[in-house]
């Protein structure tokens, strides 16, 4: 017997196109003997609906799509679809297990994701385990409930997604039950290396319940922020026996097994690669976020420093791997530029015609820019292939201060007006490059990344200022290597440039050399507090004890560099509530609206750094 899992790249409340993926999932399932599919978590309406969940018409709706709009279009075979059900007067995070064109049952989940980027309990109410009971959804009775369901030699049980995560899980008591295959529709967030925990999981779970496992992902960027690995893993008894490619370009993938070839090749295990995970992840983010916001491409400032340029590279490797994945037809029909493809199709290597097309970058240059960064922009804007403007905004940086010095009666100076004068010419680069975005219907990127985010090292309306942050999740140290690697392993040549110089704001005259690790403390050290602090919700003396010995050498500024950590964090919280749209990315990230909540005014660990400085 054939088995399968997919996974789909859904829109939240887009029902036809959802629909649409289900349907083309299941006749091509159909097409190759499949007999059992299990979709993904929420997989008809999308994961990502947020409040419209509490809403009585969606659960509603999401409940005809399948009675409607694919049931009766679907192959005869046993599937199964996530949607959400209001049942005695509370609503479930449900899967309707279809078979003959008709929902059979419905399976609840009995724990809710609630940590880091979830949110389910403003939702979903968790099923009682064990409860098992019916309900009549428009006239029709269905079973709703704790229930296992025999399938052929199978008798199914359900985990749904954080179900499979907790120590007192389902399996635990349906393996008592007889079940001998579990299916796990899931919406588990992409971050980087977290893939091989989750085939450990399925693995493991196969092992330990005495059966066949079978999960399926969401893929792609559903909604904004999250991104969906759309992994498909089936295990049999602790042997890997399918697992995909990540991060598809596609709309959906079918991960199929033959339960008769027991012992075909066992599937390649997850290996872990984190940067090509950043470069997959992010692409495939910026390809879904621009189809789905009907963006006709980038915006981009291009500092030719290193935040600046690793946002321009995604966008090329975005075109690249598009490319190479769906081939170019299908490519840019998926952007919404079907028309282009009659001129490329006949073109060598169009791939900087595209990105010539999607990308606009400008350098900035102000009297403080050095030459060097405005090689490093033009050559890495050249060598992509994106349009590369130059001007200078000294007159305007110049007209604001000067209007400013006219009325309070003094010349605007460095020793008196250092942040104002750093922030005019950030803040001065924003209206023009807005411009271009208003032009072109483009999105503007913002290159915020998570270690200037934690101390607010950013000019709030100036650099900050965008549509989306593509990097505003990963730290600063994980980008200078991430560059690195990509001059020597993606081919951008012109990297060498960016990759030759320190980071620097390039905000003051020249003499003061300004870095921005002499204006805030070693990227190292900061990433390694940041860590500590809002990962592992250390208090700064814990931080302090944790690091004294690794920072032995570093003894005068570990204490300063924790304090300063505290104090910019607490004073910058307001800066990270108005982050552009940023895609997570790692373990842990700093924006309020997915998975660190921080009150907006505080004491800004007065006490606790009190304490830091009485410790030894
Ligand atoms: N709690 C609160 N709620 C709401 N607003 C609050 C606030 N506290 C201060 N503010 C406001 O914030 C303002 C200060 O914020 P803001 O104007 O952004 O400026 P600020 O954070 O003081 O300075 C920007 C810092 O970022 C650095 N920077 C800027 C640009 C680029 C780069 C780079 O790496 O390339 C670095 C720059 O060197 C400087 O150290 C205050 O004037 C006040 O209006
Ligand atoms: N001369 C410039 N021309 C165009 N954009 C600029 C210029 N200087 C700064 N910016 C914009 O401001 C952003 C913030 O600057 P920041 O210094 O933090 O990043 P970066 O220059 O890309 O990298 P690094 O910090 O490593 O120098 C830049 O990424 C870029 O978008
Ligand atoms: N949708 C879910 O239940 C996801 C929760 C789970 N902990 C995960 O990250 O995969």
């Amino acid at each position: 017997m054939k088995i399968a899992g997919a996974t789909l790249n859904q829109i939240p409340m887009d029902w036809a196109g959802n629909a649409h993926n289900v349907l083309q999932a299941l006749h091509d399932a159909d097409e190759m003997g499949v007999e059992l599919l299990c979709f993904p978590e929420l997989s008809i309406c999308g994961y990502g609906c947020e409040d419209v969940f509490l809403s009585e018409w969606m659960w509603q709706k999401a409940f005809k799509t399948l009675t409607e709009k694919i049931l009766p279009f679907a192959p005869k075979f046993a599937f199964t679809a996530g949607l959400p059900v209001k049942f005695e007067g509370k609503m479930y995070n449900c899967v309707a297990f279809c078979k003959n064109r008709e929902i059979q049952y419905i399976i609840p989940k009995q724990n809710l994701a609630n940590d880091g980027v979830h949110y389910e309990p403003r939702w979903f109410t968790a099923w009682e385990v064990g409860k098992k009971s019916e309900i009549n959804i428009k006239g029709t009775n269905i079973l709703i409930g704790d229930y296992v369901i025999d399938f052929e030699e199978y008798k199914i049980g359900f985990e749904i997604c954080e179900d499979a995560w907790r120590e007192d899980r389902p399996a635990n008591r349906l393996c008592k039950r007889g079940v001998n295959l579990i299916l796990n529709p899931s919406a588990s967030h992409f971050a980087i290396d977290k893939s091989l925990s989750r085939q450990d999981l399925v693995v493991s779970s196969s092992q330990n319940y005495d059966c066949t496992y079978i999960y399926a992902n969401l893929l792609g960027n559903e909604a904004g922020r999250m991104i969906y690995d759309g992994e498909l893993i089936i295990a049999k008894n602790g042997e890997l026996k399918f697992r995909n490619e990540l991060l598809s370009f596609r709309n959906y993938q079918l991960g199929i097994w033959d339960t008769q070839k027991e012992h075909s090749k066992i599937a390649e295990s997850f290996e872990s690669k984190p940067n090509q995970e950043f470069r997959k992840a992010v692409s495939l983010a910026l390809f879904d976020y621009l189809r789905k916001s009907y963006s006709n491409g980038f915006i981009l400032s291009l500092s030719g420093g290193a935040d600046s340029s690793t946002s321009a590279v995604l966008v090329a490797e975005m075109i690249r791997l598009g490319i190479e994945e769906l081939g170019l037809e299908q490519f840019l029909k998926k952007i919404n530029k079907a028309d282009w493809f009659e001129t490329l199709k006949t073109e060598q290597d169009c791939r900087k015609t595209i990105a010539n097309r999607l990308l606009t970058t400008a350098y900035q240059s102000t009297e403080n820019s050095g030459y060097s960064t405005f090689e490093s922009a033009k050559k890495l804007a050249n060598e992509i292939g994106a349009i590369f403007y130059h001007w200078n905004i000294d007159d305007e940086v110049k007209g604001y201060t000067q209007k400013v010095s006219e009325n309070i009666g003094r010349k605007l100076n460095w020793d008196q007006d250092d942040i104002a004068l750093q922030n005019i010419q950030a803040r001065a680069r924003s209206p023009i490059i807005w411009i271009l975005a208003n032009i072109k219907n483009a999105l503007l990127l913002t290159t915020s990344n998570r270690s200037e985010g934690s101390v607010g090292y950013t000019t709030m309306d100036g650099d900050t200022s965008g549509s989306i942050a593509p990097i505003a999740a990963i730290d600063k140290p994980f980008i200078i290597q991430w560059l690195r690697w990509a001059e020597n392993n993606l081919g951008y040549k012109s990297l060498s440039y960016v990759n030759s110089l320190q980071p620097t704001a390039e905000l003051r005259p020249e003499d003061q050399a300004q870095s921005d690790e002499t204006d805030l403390m070693p990227y190292p050290l900061l990433q390694k507090i940041e860590e500590l602090a809002i990962r592992e919700r250390f208090s700064p003396v814990e931080i302090y004890n944790e690091l004294k010995t690794s920072w032995e050498e570093n003894q005068n500024i570990l204490k300063p560099s924790i304090h300063k950590f505290f104090k910019l964090w607490s004073r910058n919280q307001w800066k990270r509530e108005r982050i552009a749209v940023s895609f997570h990315l790692d373990d842990y990230n700093v924006d309020p609206k997915t998975w660190c909540r921080f009150p907006i005014l505080s004491s800004s660990f007065k006490e606790e750094l009190e304490e830091l400085e009485k410790t030894e």
